[in-house]
């Protein structure tokens, strides 16, 4: 590594290099699993599984509901790459170590990136175990200048100036939409607007009116960075909050949200949300291949 915040090819390269040669498996879909999400890696077969202190370069997971390991298999004969805990700015990682997997995930030839994420609702027709096929986001701390991609651009990876429109795929999202009609999962869908925050706080009353009337209809406080870096190397995107809590926009509203209220609702949604990935995964149009 270069200085404590910039990581260049080579350190990619070498964590990709120590994976592919402790694994057959050869994914081309990788997942990032959201908080209480993780349980989406357990529905992948014939396993290999590393704990993310194990792997070379690979920054460690601290928040609960994050175990912490990726995960090598097949979904419905698809190899995939899972992690099962993905890294948040607020635990103190520098922006490329919380995107450090998505450019190791291209080296290891992924070509298409599922994310999804835990998130309150600021839309107001939206429920507590909504699922919302993000259609765009904003990514707060990127236009306050807290982007993976400052610093020397890696012309390797993508341009210096990379487009952010169209990032999430709209094939996937219909895709997607039909996918819950045929589920009958139609009730609780969504499709909107992601916000990320920089957490770990969770918003004031005038900070989710702020965002709410600059169009956001969910708000977190990951997503937006994995993106950026998988978009800006040429991976195709698609992302899914789960509407995990409401965010209060009202001075009456008591009501007050809390991690563990999160996970709760995670996991009451974890097993349709795996429903929904692993039907699109088998959906989309890859072919396998091993080492
Ligand atoms: O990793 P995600 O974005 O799903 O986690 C959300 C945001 C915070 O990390 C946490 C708050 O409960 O859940
Ligand atoms: O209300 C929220 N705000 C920010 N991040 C979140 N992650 C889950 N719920 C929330």
């Amino acid at each position: 590594m270069h200085s404590k915040d910039q990581i260049c090819h080579d350190d990619y390269q070498k964590t990709a290099d120590w994976l592919l040669s402790q694994t057959q498996h050869r994914p081309k879909v990788a997942i990032i699993c959201g908080s209480g999400l993780g349980m989406l890696a357990d529905a992948l077969k014939l396993q290999d599984s590393f704990h993310y202190a194990d792997i070379p370069g690979f920054p460690q997971s601290t928040v609960q509901g994050h175990a912490g390991r990726l995960v090598f298999g097949e979904l419905k004969g698809k190899t995939c790459v899972c992690m099962q805990g993905r890294f948040h700015m607020y635990e103190g990682h520098s922006l490329s170590k919380v995107t450090f997997p998505v450019r190791v995930f291209k080296l290891l030839g992924v070509e298409t990136l599922i994310v999804t994420n835990a998130a309150g609702a600021l839309a107001d027709g939206y429920c507590n175990g909504d699922i919302m096929i993000i259609r765009d986001h904003i990514n707060l701390p990127g236009l306050a200048g807290l982007n993976p991609l400052n610093g020397p651009n890696d012309d390797k990876f993508g341009p210096r100036f990379p487009p952010m429109s169209g990032v999430y795929d709209q094939d996937l999202r219909r895709l997607a939409k039909d996918i819950c009609k045929s589920l009958d999962f139609s009730q609780f869908l969504q499709e909107g607007v992601y916000c990320m925050v920089g957490g770990p706080n969770f918003e004031s009353i005038a900070e989710a009116r702020f965002l709410h009337k600059l169009g956001a209809d969910a708000v977190g406080m990951s997503t937006a960075p994995e993106v950026l870096v998988a978009s800006h190397c040429g991976m195709k995107v698609f992302g899914l909050s789960l509407i995990t809590n409401k965010v209060v926009k009202d001075y009456e509203d008591t009501e007050k949200v809390n991690h563990e209220g999160v996970l709760g609702v995670s996991k009451m949604r974890s097993e349709t949300l795996q429903t929904l990935v692993t039907e699109l995964v088998s959906r989309l149009d890859i072919n396998n291949n091993t080492a």
